[in-house]
């Protein structure tokens, strides 16, 4: 039976629910009805994918767990069984922002909807704690749903028999495995330990087996068949995604590049136009988004952009609400259409009049709940922290189902940056921490992948279809599928090793350097020697090492003051980079300090890297009360922990697996040295004062005894450079 179309705009008196069962929706409320509500009331043609399966499942009682892809309609499966069903849909939504926009569009097409939060007047507050005029749609935050205030609330709907089911948007937001843990959210079990019959809708657009195994846990759900699980493909088959790498140089300034690519959708738009197939519509009128890292980086795309003229505005937390709200609104108004005002130009400096707006260029604060549909571009300036914020992020781009673009820059600096914000978050907890390194990995891996389809890559990882690329890009909507050599050369070119790169020393300078081997065997560091005895300055080959480097005497060790600042001590060559760095071999030579006169021999690059060393002290980094001793520890420290995580007898270790018959045991031994010391150059470099970079080596022993996703990382890179520089 279908309850009238008016009744749905109409306030309900309490007593009706009062009097009324707990609702069993599939007997009330057959299909016509729920269709008649999608088109009188939503205005829609059509349900889309699974949306009328996941509202029959709900109005029947059941409770279930959604997976649908941003823009997939999330929203329609629990809005429309509260205009339908009788009683209170509670809907837990992460931010007051989005629950605003989603309680403002809802009031616009006239369905009750409303919010208890702290902008309510206190009779208000009280009128929905006192569990009057309450709407169908009644949205809250997990905060205020752990509070006792308003629990009492519930228990006494509960009474009533006015609780139809509880809604948990966002619902990864419950698992510490998801990339948005929030706290408050594992509060909500609450609920159904309170009210079991009272069924649960929970949906996420962006979770794995292991965050979906998790919402059910966390909200003591039932395990299938008794829970509905609905699970819809993540592709987003008109998104086109990319990859474009920052190169160490300026050769590839992703400004210049994104200006380019903006030029040339509005070049080819002005062709189109030319044609005559429409009119008025402006060739800038390209909607999108730009994600940057800092407010300030924002600030400056967006300056450059508007004086390159693209109607890009910044948006983030340090600006002015009232600015904020007039970019927004001015973005959220613009289309292909919009009229450019006379005005535009004055409210360069007066923004409360910003009229049109094609571009945001923001922080990553900016979208969340925002529905504009013709959004046709997204581009990352920077990466995001994990693959799910990037997918949820890109995915604001084409939700009419057009063609957009997704296009994110990559460097390993910008990588590197993310990796050190990790380390600093101490904030969280241990296996918060772990799994936010994990969740960037993966990230790290979209990026630098170029032989998987980034739709079947983005499947794999969320919902493992099974699916072909040729089922889920099959018109070539990414990189890789459009062209792969080209991007491998791209990536190639941009995140070579060093030596390759010219970040440090090329191969030739390292030979130039004067790598210097003893007849005997033993191995000496590449170092000249200045002097300015007496004022007078000169520079001599000098040796550092002489006796046979063996494991047992590692760690001998007899330079004490090297990098103290003292020239005489001073031992270096230039880098690739032109900048003069020493480098000096402690653990495993004997400093002699002056010309010996045991013959000699050259050596190639490839033999030095082997033995490469350890300890490189920079002539411009100094870190207040460090003795070489601390470094020395700090080193060795960093190598214990690695030879006990990699074993290079264990051929078994997922360190070696793929080097298995490339290097034997001897060289994996080099390799641990070459990883250890420049890890622990990192630290020091990363340091000013001694506390500090003990915390910092620790920290990384840490993180190598319990193999943190983070070391995977700086393993790999290293192993690869490692392995340039050894001629593989
Ligand atoms: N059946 C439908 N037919 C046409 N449009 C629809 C339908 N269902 C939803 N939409 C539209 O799709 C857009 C996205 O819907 P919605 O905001 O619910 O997505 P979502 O899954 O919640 O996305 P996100 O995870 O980004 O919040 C909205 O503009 C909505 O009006």
């Amino acid at each position: 039976m279908s309850r009238p179309i008016s009744s749905y705009f109409a306030k309900r008196p309490t007593l009706a629910f009062a009097s009324c069962p707990q609702p069993k929706a599939a007997a009330c409320n057959s299909k016509p009805g729920i269709r008649e509500a999608l088109q009188k009331v939503f205005g829609l043609d059509d349900f889309r994918g699974m949306q009328e399966d996941v509202i029959n499942a709900t109005l029947a009682g059941k409770d279930c767990l959604v997976l649908m892809p941003t823009g997939g309609g999330k929203s329609l499966t629990y809005q429309l069984p509260a205009v339908v069903d009788d009683g209170v849909t509670l809907v837990v939504s992460p931010l007051l922002a989005l629950i605003q926009n989603q309680v403002d569009a809802l009031n616009k097409i006239g369905v009750n909807a409303a919010t208890l939060n702290s902008v309510l007047k206190a009779k208000e507050r009280k009128e929905i704690l006192l569990v009057r005029n309450l709407p169908s749609n009644y949205y809250t935050t997990p905060e205020l749903m752990a509070t006792e205030a308003f629990r009492s609330t519930l228990i006494k709907l509960h009474t009533r028999f006015m609780l139809a089911r509880l809604v948990v948007d966002e619902a990864h937001c419950i698992s510490e495995w998801g990339h948005d843990f929030r706290s408050d959210y594992r509060k909500l079990r609450w609920f159904k330990d309170n009210f079991p019959s009272t069924p649960i809708m929970a949906l996420t657009a962006t979770a794995t087996e292991s965050v979906r195994a998790d919402i059910i846990k966390q909200l003591h759900l039932p395990a299938p068949p008794e829970l509905a699980v609905f699970v819809s493909t993540f592709n987003r088959a008109n998104l086109h995604y990319e990859v474009r790498f920052k190169t160490p140089d300026t050769s590839n300034d992703p400004y210049q590049d994104v200006l380019h690519f903006l030029k040339t959708i509005y070049d080819n738009r002005k062709k189109r136009l030319a044609q005559g197939t429409t009119t008025g519509e402006r060739a800038e009128g390209v909607c999108g988004i730009i994600y940057c890292a800092t407010r300030s980086s924002c600030d400056d795309v967006s300056e450059k952009l508007r004086a390159d003229g693209v109607r890009a505005r910044s948006y983030h937390a340090g600006l002015k609400d009232t600015e904020r709200r007039a970019v927004l609104t001015a973005w959220s108004g613009t289309d292909a259409f919009s009229t450019v005002m006379p005005s535009d130009k004055a409210s360069e400096n007066v923004t409360p009049q910003i009229d049109v707006v094609d571009v945001v260029v923001a922080t990553i604060s900016f979208g969340m709940g925002i529905d504009k549909k013709d959004v046709r571009f997204v581009i990352h300036w920077d990466l995001s922290k994990s693959l799910e914020a990037y997918y949820q992020e890109s995915g604001r781009a084409g939700r009419d189902g057009k063609a957009s673009r997704c296009v994110l820059y990559y460097s390993h600096q910008d990588r590197d940056r993310q990796i050190y914000l990790l380390q600093q978050d101490t904030s969280s907890t241990e296996n918060t921490r772990r799994n936010a390194f994990e969740s960037f990995s993966k990230m790290v891996e979209y990026c630098e992948n170029v032989k998987t389809c980034r739709h079947v890559f983005i499947d794999q990882y969320f919902g493992a279809s099974g699916l072909t690329t040729e089922v889920l890009c099959p018109s070539k909507r990414c990189d890789v599928c459009k062209d792969p050599k080209t991007l491998a050369k791209a990536k190639t070119k941009a995140l070579a090793p060093p030596a390759e790169a010219g970040g440090f020393m090329s191969a030739k300078q390292f030979e130039a350097g004067g790598n210097l081997r003893l007849k005997d065997g033993s191995w000496v560091a590449p170092v000249k020697q200045k002097r300015t005895i007496g004022g007078e300055s000169s520079l001599d080959f000098g040796i550092v090492g002489g006796e046979d480097y063996s494991r047992s005497k590692k760690s001998r060790y007899t330079v004490d003051n090297i990098g103290s600042g003292s020239d005489e001590e001073g031992f270096g060559f230039r880098t690739g980079a032109g900048r003069r760095i020493k480098d000096v071999t402690v653990s495993r030579f004997e400093l002699l300090g002056r010309q010996t006169n045991r013959e000699v021999t050259f050596v190639s690059a490839r033999e030095m890297a082997k033995t490469q060393h350890p300890l490189i002290i920079s002539d411009t980094h100094h870190v207040a009360d460090l003795s070489c001793d601390d470094r020395e520890r700090g080193y060795l420290q960093l190598l214990k922990a690695l030879g006990i995580s990699m074993r290079p007898d264990d051929d078994a270790s997922w360190a070696w697996g793929m080097l298995d018959g490339i290097l034997d045991e001897e060289q994996r031994g080099n390799l641990l040295e070459y990883v250890a010391a420049s890890i622990e150059n990192q630290c020091f470099l990363a340091s000013k004062i001694c506390n500090v970079y003990k915390n910092k080596w620790m920290q990384r022993v840490k993180e190598i005894r319990h193999e943190e996703p983070t070391v995977k990382i700086v393993w790999d890179d290293l192993k690869r450079e490692f392995l340039k520089l050894n001629g593989y």
